[in-house]
């Protein structure tokens, strides 16, 4: 992917009293009193505002929230408000919708410095179906376009992609530089030995990231419940185990692959299994071989931790994709905190550590340690997509440097 135009490279001339359409993506949880229960988001959001604030531009910031069907007012932007103005240290105005007259008038209003929010673009079904005309009404908003929403790039939406077509220059914010930097750059170019843990749990679902580490990482570590398709497909008993039975030649052929690329490959030697899945299950430490039936493997066992550990110990770029086990459940989240209190102890000697996205992310926040690491991604789709080598349409869309 080409390298494309940063935010960072519009000074005072290009910004002072400009309208500048700023992509973010505020898709943070709500709980059912509307109050944000993570604020990563919206925090992350900050620094590009306040660049743009500080040279003097008009900002009109457009985000979605869930996956409205139609006008919800359950999705509406409004009890992002607060947040949003408390994090930016002024009082930001909020519209009812996100194109026409009214919209229009409160843009219009708008003074050197100011922040107006508009209303769930997912509102409009034009959105995600990328409509040119809705674009086109978007981008007559403002006079240039940020995208700095790298949790939504991977969407080819009308406001991650379409505008970019109408508003020109179109550039890349803090965050979607940084996420970039880091998923892409650090990714192509490691300090080495480059290491991977990836987790989840289904191969299916990380196929595609594992075979694109594959040709990049010495060293890649398996855990969640993906592991019970590879042991299955040794032969090993599994129990009751998550299994996917139409991947069983598929993780034979990753684990051969592993070994063409000599790519060092480690599965747990031992798990910790439950008599049902349940946070009060009973549970005991097996090796992995040896699952009774009746029992499932819900997280790693400690001899894999240390062994784990000391393969982690060797490398000088880490990329983590999964959780280990049930984390959500105290008696199965061992593994996955022993990962992240490892990384978070090599990111202090200097080893570059990145969290990709998704359960991990909220397992390394879970365990206090977020601040710790290299960088934490704030998209989930978005960083599994890169993390497999694919194109961001949201990105594509954006100038060339
Ligand atoms: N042994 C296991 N058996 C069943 N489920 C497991 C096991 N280990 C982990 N999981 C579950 O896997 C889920 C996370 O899997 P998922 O593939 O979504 O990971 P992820 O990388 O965080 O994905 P995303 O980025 O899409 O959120 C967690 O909810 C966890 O409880
Ligand atoms: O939370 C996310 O992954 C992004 O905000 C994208 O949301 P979506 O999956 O509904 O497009």
């Amino acid at each position: 992917m080409a390298t494309k135009k940063s935010v960072s490279s519009l000074k005072e001339g290009d910004l002072k009293g400009k309208k500048v359409l700023v992509r973010v993506d505020l898709n943070v949880p709500l709980d059912d009193n509307s109050n944000i229960t993570d604020d990563t988001r919206i925090r992350a959001a900050v620094p590009t505002v306040k660049y743009l604030l500080d040279h003097g531009a008009r900002v009109i910031l457009t985000t979605h929230l869930g996956r409205p069907k139609g006008v919800t007012p359950k999705y509406s932007l409004k009890p992002l408000v607060p947040r949003l103005s408390q994090l930016l240290g002024l009082e930001v105005k909020m519209a009812n919708d996100c194109i026409g007259e009214e919209v229009e008038k409160l843009v219009a209003e708008l003074p050197d410095g100011g922040v107006l929010l508009l209303e769930n673009v997912r509102f409009y079904k034009e959105e995600e179906k990328n409509d040119p005309e809705f674009a086109k009404k978007l981008a007559s908003l403002a006079d240039l376009y940020v995208n700095d929403a790298f949790g939504t790039a991977h969407r080819a939406h009308a406001s991650t992609e379409g505008v970019a077509k109408f508003l020109k220059p179109a550039v890349a914010g803090f965050l979607m530089q940084k996420e970039l930097d880091y998923l892409v750059g650090a990714v192509a170019n490691p300090k080495k030995p480059f290491a991977a843990i990836v987790g989840g749990s289904k191969v299916s679902t990380k196929i595609g990231v594992i075979e694109s580490l594959l040709e990049k990482v010495d060293i890649l570590l398996l855990g969640g419940g993906m592991i019970f398709t590879f042991y299955k497909a040794q032969g090993h008993k599994v129990g009751s185990s998550l299994v996917e039975e139409d991947k069983l030649d598929l993780a034979t052929s990753l684990i051969e692959k592993a070994k063409t690329k000599g790519v060092k490959l480690l599965l747990p030697t031992d798990v910790v299994i439950a008599d049902k899945f349940a946070a009060d299950a009973n549970s005991k430490v097996v090796p992995a071989s040896e699952i009774p039936d009746g029992w499932m493997g819900l997280d790693v066992g400690p001899d894999s931790i240390k062994t784990f550990n000391e393969a982690l110990d060797a490398a000088k770029t880490i990329i983590w994709n999964g959780p280990m086990g049930v984390f959500e459940f105290e008696k199965f989240a061992a593994g996955t905190d022993a990962i992240a209190k490892k990384l978070a102890e090599l990111s202090g000697k200097g080893v570059t550590t990145i969290i990709g996205g998704g359960d991990s992310v909220a397992a390394v926040e879970k365990a206090g340690l977020a601040d710790k690491m290299s960088h934490i991604s704030t998209g989930g789709g978005a960083s599994l997509e890169l993390l497999e080598g694919k194109q961001l349409p949201g990105v594509l869309a954006l100038n060339d440097a």
